[in-house]
């Protein structure tokens, strides 16, 4: 009972007493932000807990515990129970993928090695997909839906990696594959609603990642069985085999009937982990462009002079620190979760501020309370652009304070075993479409110099859905 729970002895922010643990749920969903807020105020570099509908999630703080929980192996605590937890992912992505989740090497090993082989084609996927949905041509500005067309262009240019032309432009597919992180969150909503030993019926009948599966399936499945075709056929000899994720997850599913039987399901998988995530991101560094012109003139240069000199190459996206600060700033300031680091604990934790965490509970980490504690992050409450630039040049660093790299004071992409894997190609290719927005428009607000306020949909934060960014052909 409640008494004897030794959940009981973590601090709550919130009311709670059983019943009332609900009223905290349904505050949290609606107050993440301030509950987050007030916990970290109240408890930093330790531990509180907020109320969910179904269990209490428990948040750490802080250096020291972050760089415990980054430390735990897998058979402490569980990356994907807490997936399974937050978004029902063996019902949402279907058991295979949730629970063999061969991507992530896919991922590290094909896709983040192929990098700069692969910019060329990102690059030409860019630029056809800003023409199609940012022509913005003679000298009027054009009003663009900012988030909804970033996620258009986001997913053309990741497909174009993931499955190749002409997919990744056959707008039936791309419907599908931006909305299935919409069909996994309502999945979620519905199967949460539901005790556990209904859930794979109602998974059956009632949630939409199912009809998407099969959609997708309908239209990927050709595609596969002509590749396999080829590769029966051609064998080793196959000169012009494709080099993209769906290949790569093809060559890893080999001989393995349950991998090969559902490469769609972990197709979607992938572009869940990869749209909204970065689509989300840049529209946050977009509306800080929009908002500040002042910054464009010295970001247009950098970019401009690089580009220049070495052309679109991964070398030189690399040496455009100050383009690379600005989105890490932004993704500071805002980030696309407040929390970072969800795991659930499989073993009872000891941790060493002396919290005591029972196995089985959902742990979490106040990633956005950290990254705006002045401590961390002088003047932290600042929007800095050129913060993490200035930082590399004075330390004469070169990686420490780039995008990519996690610390256990900059934790949006996680830390440690199960940082994000596909981070080097989110911030390759979110670099490469603001360069080429820099060099080819200029960009405002309608009022001018404001930045939309995001929008919290309980921890996750979105930049604003509604607002319009005006894009105007470059003038010179
Ligand atoms: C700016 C864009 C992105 C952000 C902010 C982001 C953020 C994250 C975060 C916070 C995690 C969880 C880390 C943890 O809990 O330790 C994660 C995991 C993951 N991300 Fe990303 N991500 C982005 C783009 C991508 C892309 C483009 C891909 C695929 C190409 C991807 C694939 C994955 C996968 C497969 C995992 C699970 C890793 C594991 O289980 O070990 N992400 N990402």
């Amino acid at each position: 009972d409640r008494w004897r729970n030794p959940l009981h002895k973590i601090p709550t922010i919130g009311p709670s007493a059983p019943l009332l643990s609900y009223i905290g749920a349904y505050r949290f969903f609606h107050h993440a932000r301030e509950i987050l807020q007030e916990g970290y105020i109240t408890y930093k570099a330790s531990t509180f807990k907020v109320a969910l509908f179904d269990r209490w999630l428990v948040v750490i703080s802080g250096r020291e515990l972050v760089e415990e929980i980054r430390r735990f192996p897998d058979d402490h605590v569980s990356f994907e129970k807490g997936a399974q937890v937050m978004i029902q992912s063996k019902y949402t992505f279907g058991r295979e993928p949730a629970e063999d989740p061969y991507h992530i090497d896919v991922i590290r090993e094909k896709l983040t090695r192929n990098l700069a082989s692969l910019l060329p084609d990102v690059m030409d996927e860019i630029q056809h997909a800003f023409h199609q949905f940012i022509p913005a041509d003679g000298d009027d500005w054009t009003s663009v839906s900012a988030l909804s067309v970033m996620a258009q262009i986001v997913a053309r240019a990741s497909n174009r990696v993931f499955v190749g032309v002409p997919y990744c432009r056959d707008p039936k597919y791309l419907k599908l594959a931006i909305n299935f992180t919409g069909d996994v969150n309502k999945g979620r909503v519905i199967l949460n609603l539901v005790p556990a030993f209904l859930r794979s019926v109602v998974a059956h009948y009632f949630i939409p990642t199912r009809s998407t599966r099969r959609q997708t399936a309908e239209l990927i499945m050709p595609l596969i069985d002509e590749r396999q075709r080829l590769q029966r056929e051609q064998g080793n000899n196959w000169i012009d085999k494709p080099n993209d994720m769906l290949m790569w997850l093809m060559d890893e599913a080999e001989g393995n009937e349950d991998r090969l039987r559902t490469l769609v399901q972990m197709l979607l998988v992938i572009n869940f982990a990869a749209i909204h995530t970065s689509s989300n991101s840049i529209t946050h560094t977009l509306y800080h462009l929009a908002a500040a012109p002042e910054y464009v003139t010295l970001l247009r240069e950098e970019v401009e002079t690089l580009i220049a000199k070495e052309g679109w190459t991964k070398a030189a996206l690399m040496k455009m620190w100050k383009l690379d600060s600005f989105m890490k700033e932004s993704q500071r300031v805002n980030g696309i979760n407040a929390i970072s680091l969800t795991r659930i604990a499989l073993q009872d934790l000891h941790l060493s501020d002396g919290t005591f965490i029972p196995a089985g509970t959902l742990i979490t980490a106040a990633a956005g309370a950290m990254h705006s504690d002045d401590e961390n992050y002088p003047d932290a409450h600042k929007f800095d652009p050129f913060r993490f630039s200035k930082l590399r040049e004075q330390e004469g660093e070169g990686t420490k304070h780039q995008y990519v790299s996690t610390s256990t004071d900059y934790i949006s992409f996680g830390h440690g075993k199960h940082a994000c894997p596909g981070r080097f190609f989110a911030a390759n290719e979110l670099k490469a479409m603001l360069a080429y927005i820099l060099i080819n428009y200029d960009v405002k607000f309608e009022r001018e110099g404001v930045r939309p306020e995001n929008k919290w949909i309980s921890t996750a934060i979105v930049p604003d859905p509604t607002a319009k960014v005006l894009f105007r052909k470059r003038q010179n």
